[in-house]
């Protein structure tokens, strides 16, 4: 796990080999501490450089044996003795030194870093703080406000901000190691004292205080209730008030706080959640690794509101030829208008150039005849998507894969249009398009793997997270958002008010609770889909019980609030208020109490005091058991895949994991029964009688989230 070789006779060459990252597992340890005992002891060794194979420094300690009993030799005693020996010790940092790697690296005494690498201290976005010394080596090297920035955000840097921070002595566009040998036989005379950041003084700022307190501030603003970043910030006023052995030991205290919690085990999980949603299989036994992707070059975006901008934004800023659509002249200048500024400003923030040539704008569909791939974005309107697919199995080549943007259609009722059911697919970006990560690649019963492939492959090309799932109404996000939204309009008329359920979701962890988001994306889409479906508008039976439609009982308050023309901020009135139209300042508004409390008095409904627990359960336990009901039906394959929709697509706080996570923290059994208990007090409120996949589980002894799987493999598959 550590290769040794001797190198222009004198210099010990260690190579860390643990593909792909070369992690710090109990192996390389052992390794590490093998090889610098014997470069140290060994008098022909006069330096040692250390690298990684396959261009890689080191991803850090090996996440993956965290969840395990810790085994091997402990990483800060290793660190300790490579610091003091007396042999100058120089890190060839290629490709990444991340957590444990730049540990590793910052107990060098040199550091060379080619020009591509990217380091940084990531660990705080796993949960933990880097407990290898990280703390206290890295303030004493770059001072205490860098060092706060980068360990506190876990932000990667380049190899270029490293020099100019201090962390890396030399960048080089050669092979760091090569350059590396040279730069060790050129230290060996020179003194090693001041290159043991050990045993250096921690610059510090005078304001010390007021800046850590600053920024312990800013943490608990932006990552309400999260643990690790401000366990960071006391490691590091270690650094700057206590000598290294007993910040040291501050730093080994600190991350027992951590290691354990379940914060850290949300986060780790959701590192691997979104590597696994990656890997996506069909019922046919196709996947990932057995399908090659097409190869897209030219791409067509059709329709650009909001959606089609930010799809053709994406894929212009990749490289990708774009044609984008439009059905009239004033639209199609506007659209072209805003994609321009999109682009300019993104490239802006890049630092690069706006691939502006890239772009063509047209009303005319014949003009896609020869592109690789169309993305449709019109109006969510079946009929509309039905004739522009229509026409585009008309006008293009045959080859050409057709991609909705639908939200929620059927996306095997657009390819039965089609002259190529095999090559149409979903892809369902999120708004803003350009911004947001997730992508939702939904494959129809006739959607062919290497449609599949190619449309993940674009997603990843794209800088995505994709995942590939079923064809159902609302596929996996939307489909699970309406128990949850559901829930919290029953919770109003029960007598709860909407910044008392946003609080609770916002304490809970989210950026913004269930009203406010509606509020911001606008009530009217929510409305229009209802009157779509028969829930609210002129077609509803004037028979039909006011509270109760299509079978179940339905609450009409956010019908209510959209009548009085109240569509959220854009209209500066929604759930609460806005200064003015397009305001963000949410302030409760009387007038939705009194709305409240009129219907509530005329349908004799007695307010009652609702809790935080009642509200995060019944929101929250909801959510989770349609994932269950959605593993059940075969539309997502496993709960990683729910997990990382509600992560990237609907802000679910990334250290409670996800919704699938977060229910198996909880613990099965307890979901179970207070879906049960709130089933029973609440018979006629739809989404609560729990899921058939939730008992199962339960009977099994509640396995780990990972283990799931094997409890439905069973069952069909959408996928
Ligand atoms: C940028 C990357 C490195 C590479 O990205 P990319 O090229 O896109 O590749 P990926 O798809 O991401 O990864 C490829 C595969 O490699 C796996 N991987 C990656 N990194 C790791 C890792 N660090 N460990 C394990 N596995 C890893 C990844 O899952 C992929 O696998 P697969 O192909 O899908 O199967 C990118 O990967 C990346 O960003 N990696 C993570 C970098 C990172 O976060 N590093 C920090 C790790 S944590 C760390 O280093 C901590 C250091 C402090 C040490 C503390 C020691 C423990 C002390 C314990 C004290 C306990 C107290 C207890 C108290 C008590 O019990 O009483």
């Amino acid at each position: 796990m550590a290769r040794y070789e001797l190198v222009k006779r004198s210099v010990a060459l260690i190579t860390l080999t643990n593909p792909p990252v070369n992690a710090l597992s109990s192996a390389v340890r052992h390794g590490i501490a093998k090889t610098m005992e014997r470069a140290l002891s060994d008098p022909k060794v006069t330096a040692v450089v250390i690298c990684g194979e396959n261009g890689r420094f080191c991803g850090g300690a090996d996440i993956r044996e965290f969840a395990g009993p810790l085994r091997g030799p402990p990483l800060v005693p290793l660190l300790d003795l490579i610091e003091a020996g007396e042999k100058p010790v120089v890190a060839a940092i290629e490709g990444v030194a991340l957590g444990g790697g730049l540990e590793l690296a910052l107990v060098c005494h040199y550091r060379i870093a080619h020009f591509k690498a990217r380091l940084g201290l990531p660990e705080v976005t796993l949960g933990i703080l880097p407990a290898a010394g990280g703390t206290q080596r890295l303030p004493r090297l770059i001072g205490i406000p860098a060092a706060l920035e980068l360990i506190t955000t876990g932000r990667h840097v380049s190899a270029q901000e490293a020099l100019k921070l201090g962390i890396v002595d030399q960048v080089t566009e050669q092979n760091a190691c090569e350059v590396a040998v040279e730069f060790a036989l050129r230290a060996i005379a020179k003194p090693l004292s001041s290159r043991r950041l050990s045993s250096l003084t921690t610059p510090c700022p005078p304001n010390l205080d007021a800046l850590l307190e600053a920024v312990t501030m800013q943490i608990q603003k932006k990552a309400r209730g999260v643990m690790a970043p401000l366990a960071c910030v006391q490691a590091v006023r270690a650094a700057a008030t206590m000598p290294y052995s007993q910040g040291i030991k501050r730093e080994s205290e600190l991350m027992a706080t951590l290691f354990h919690s379940g914060q850290a085990r949300a986060l780790q999980y959701c590192f691997f959640a979104e590597r696994t949603a990656g890997k996506w299989t069909l019922p046919s036994g196709a996947q990932w690794n057995d399908t090659k992707p097409r190869e897209i070059r030219s791409a067509a975006v059709i329709g650009l509101g909001t959606m089609g901008r930010g799809i053709a934004v994406s894929l212009a800023r990749v490289g990708i030829p774009v044609i984008a659509v439009e059905s009239d002249k004033k639209l199609l200048e506007t659209g072209r208008q805003m994609v321009i500024g999109m682009l300019e400003r993104d490239a802006k923030r890049r630092g690069v150039s706006a691939s502006l040539n890239l772009l063509k704008f047209t009303l005319s569909l014949e003009d896609l005849k020869d592109v690789d791939l169309v993305i449709e974005a019109v109006f969510e309107d079946m009929a509309l998507k039905k004739s522009v697919f229509r026409e585009l199995s008309k006008v293009c080549r045959p080859a050409t894969l057709l991609c909705t943007n639908t939200s929620g259609l059927d996306v095997d009722a657009l390819a039965g249009v089609t002259d190529r059911p095999q090559l149409v697919i979903g892809m369902h970006f999120f708004s803003p398009a350009h911004v947001m990560k997730l992508l939702e690649v939904v494959c129809g019963p006739r959607s062919s793997s290497e449609t599949v492939a190619t449309a993940m492959s674009l997603g990843k090309r794209m800088g995505k997270v994709s995942v590939a799932v079923g064809n159902c109404p609302g596929f996996v996000g939307n489909r699970m958002l309406k128990p949850y939204s559901d829930q919290a309009s029953f919770l109003l008329e029960e007598g709860a008010t909407p910044e008392q359920i946003d609080k609770a979701l916002e304490d809970f962890g989210f950026a913004m609770g269930v009203f406010r988001m509606s509020d911001l994306a606008g009530l009217d889409v929510g409305w229009r889909v209802r009157k779509e479906s028969g829930l609210t508008g002129p077609d509803v039976d004037p028979k039909n019980p006011p509270r109760w439609r299509q079978g179940r009982k339905y609450c009409p308050i956010p019908d209510m609030v959209c009548e009085q023309g109240r569509f959220g901020q854009k209209t500066g009135r929604g759930w609460y208020v806005y200064d003015k139209p397009g305001g963000t300042n949410a302030k409760p508004d009387p007038l939705i109490q009194n709305l409240l409390e009129t219907y509530r008095s005329r349908y004799g409904i007695k307010p009652r005091n609702i809790t935080d627990q009642e509200i995060i359960e019944r929101c929250l336990f909801a959510l989770a058991n349609e994932g269950f009901r959605i593993l059940e039906d075969g539309i997502a394959a496993r709960p990683e895949d729910i997990d990382v929709i509600y992560l990237f697509g609907y802000g679910f706080p990334r250290h409670r994991g996800g919704p699938m996570f977060y229910a198996s923290m909880v613990g099965l059994q307890r979901v179970l029964e207070r879906l049960e208990h709130y089933h029973q007090a609440h018979p006629d409120v739809p989404h609560l009688e729990p899921s058939p996949l939730l008992k199962k589980l339960v009977a099994c002894g509640s396995p780990p989230v990972q283990k799931w799987r094997e409890h439905i493999k069973t069952m069909h598959s959408h996928l």
